[in-house]
């Protein structure tokens, strides 16, 4: 069914095929458009004019963003058959994939978040897509620290989606307000969509794929089939319009009697120090955890803590096996008919109680060696340029920790190689287990923690897994990532036994 369109540019003919727009400007076919990457076609019977929207791939990246939005409106022949042929489109191109057209949006935008491009990346790049897309906005520019924990507090549970332009502290402040809703177990189950204007944005590496840094881009490199758009905010507002809800685990992280939630991380120690010791090189962008990670090794201070743990799997070979195979059998996600616009329980529950209480100790193991740094968290990439937790699942109801005991310097630097491809995890240095909870006790009064890269009181604290608590919108139903189950050629003299000895159960007591 094709469909002219006169437009100031020139004639175009719109074609439906099975998977894709066939668009042909001037009786030449100039462009395939997959579904994916339609957003809007509708006849406006007050201007009487058709309007098609769609997303093509941008030829000139340099400003990292990889697609470019194009808005054909003109005149038609035929009215009715326009309103037909448009409906046809859109239905084909949303509900076909499950997809709800015209999402209710709740969009908080930090102006101070990362470099400060926010609220003019918002306006210039991702507005607009989300506008041609007909989506309905409700826009807060962010004021003040915990704006957006209020807002998401009271958050009205009509929208398809939360959407933060910002970096990963934003969304921290979001699902914070979430846990304190009315109705919270509602309010999470309102998909969070991340638009990466922060300086870490791990959670959007995450759902987007990683994203080359400008020191690596350069080299020579293997060609992936995994996306790399992990700071590409046209894809990014992409997957706020066509993305599917997916599940993911979320942590109660418990200090004396407060409980907040993490999504992502906690690290403790240089991890912690590259963080948040580099406040003050924010201007940097993300090259400041570059930096602080250097200084956090010429420092070599250890982190004075107890690091206490409930494992679930202390094999390296076998969670990269399972990891493998869970990417490889993950079916597409289910489609959005579950989302909370459509949902008709009324029924208002509770928070999931604290499974773990700190008397709790069978099947606890302690470390008893001085550390370097503890980290623990969710989602593959914490960084670009660090893949931290290569066999993080969303959904397996586990946390991932790690903790690099007190070496050398050698040691250290030679277990960061390939860190951003996650080989780093075969450090023969690094314990990595897949934990039930952890606990940590901090040693000395001073130190420094941060919780998805928040600045959090140095006290002692437990966490816990709340498997599927949270959703977010992602476009592949699965961490966008590629992680070779085994370790690489560099790292081949250690064998499955050495990383038991070396990596995961070394200088343990079980109490
Ligand atoms: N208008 C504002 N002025 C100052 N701080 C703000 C404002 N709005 C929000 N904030 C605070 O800024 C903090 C950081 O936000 P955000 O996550 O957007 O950026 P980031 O910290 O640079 O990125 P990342 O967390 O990825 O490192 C949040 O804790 C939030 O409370």
């Amino acid at each position: 069914m094709e469909l002219l369109v006169s437009a100031p540019q020139g004639k175009f003919s719109f074609k439906l095929a099975d998977k894709a727009l066939l668009v042909a400007h001037r009786d030449t076919l100039t462009r395939t458009v997959q579904h994916h990457y339609v957003l809007d076609s509708h006849y406006d019977d007050e201007d009487h004019l058709m309007h098609v929207s769609y997303l093509i791939d941008k030829p000139d990246k340099k400003q990292g963003t990889s697609l470019e939005l194009v808005k054909v409106t003109g005149t038609v022949q035929d009215e009715v058959q326009a309103f037909e042929w448009a409906e046809k489109l859109m239905s084909a191109v949303y509900e076909g994939h499950g997809i709800q057209r015209s999402r209710r949006l709740r969009v908080l935008v930090n102006p101070n978040g990362g470099v400060r491009k926010g609220s003019f990346i918002f306006s210039r790049i991702v507005e607009p897509i989300f506008r041609a897309a007909r989506c309905q906005l409700h826009v807060t520019h962010t004021t003040h620290n915990g704006h957006a924990h209020d807002i998401a507090k009271d958050l009205a549970t009509n929208y398809d989606a939360v959407v933060t332009v910002s970096g990963d502290g934003l969304i921290h402040e979001v699902l914070n307000g979430f846990a304190e809703h009315a109705d919270p177990l509602k309010a999470f189950s309102i998909p969070v969509a991340p638009i990466p204007t922060g300086s870490g944005n791990g959670l959007s590496l995450n759902l987007l794929g990683a994203q080359v840094s400008i020191l690596r881009a350069s080299q020579p490199k293997k060609r992936s089939h995994v996306p790399q758009h992990g700071f590409d905010v046209t894809r990014a507002a992409l997957n706020v319009i066509k993305g599917q809800p997916m599940k993911v685990d979320l942590f109660s992280f418990t200090q004396g009697d407060k409980r907040s939630i993490s999504f992502m991380s906690q690290s403790l120690g240089l991890m912690a120090d590259l963080d948040i010791g580099t406040e003050h090189l924010r201007w940097m962008g993300d090259t400041r955890f570059m930096v602080g990670l250097l200084r956090g090794i010429i420092q070599f201070r250890a982190c004075p803590v107890q690091l206490s743990y409930k494992a679930a799997e202390i094999d390296k070979h076998k969670m990269a096996e399972r990891v493998s195979l869970h990417r490889k059998n993950k079916k597409s996600v289910p489609p959005t008919s579950s989302s909370p616009a459509t949902s008709e329980s009324d029924i208002t529950e509770t928070l999931p109680p604290l499974k773990f209480q700190p008397e709790d100790n069978e099947g606890w193991t302690t470390i008893d060696e001085p550390l370097l740094y503890v980290y623990a968290g969710k989602g593959p990439f914490v960084g670009r340029d660090y893949m931290a937790f290569p066999v993080s699942l969303p959904d397996d109801g586990l946390i991932d920790v790690m903790a690099m005991p007190l070496s050398s310097r050698k040691d250290v630097i030679a277990g960061m190689a390939g860190a951003e491809k996650g080989e780093s995890y075969w450090s023969p240095k690094l314990q990595y287990v897949k934990a039930h909870a952890y606990r940590v006790k901090p040693l000395k009064p001073k130190g420094h923690l941060a919780v998805d890269g928040e600045i959090y009181p140095f006290k002692e604290f437990q966490v816990e897994v709340h498997q599927c608590l949270g959703t977010l919108l992602s476009p592949y139903g699965q961490y966008a990532v590629e992680f070779a189950p085994h370790p690489p050629a560099r790292n081949k003299k250690s064998k499955p036994s050495d990383d038991k000895k070396e990596g995961a159960t070394r200088s343990v007591s079980t109490i």
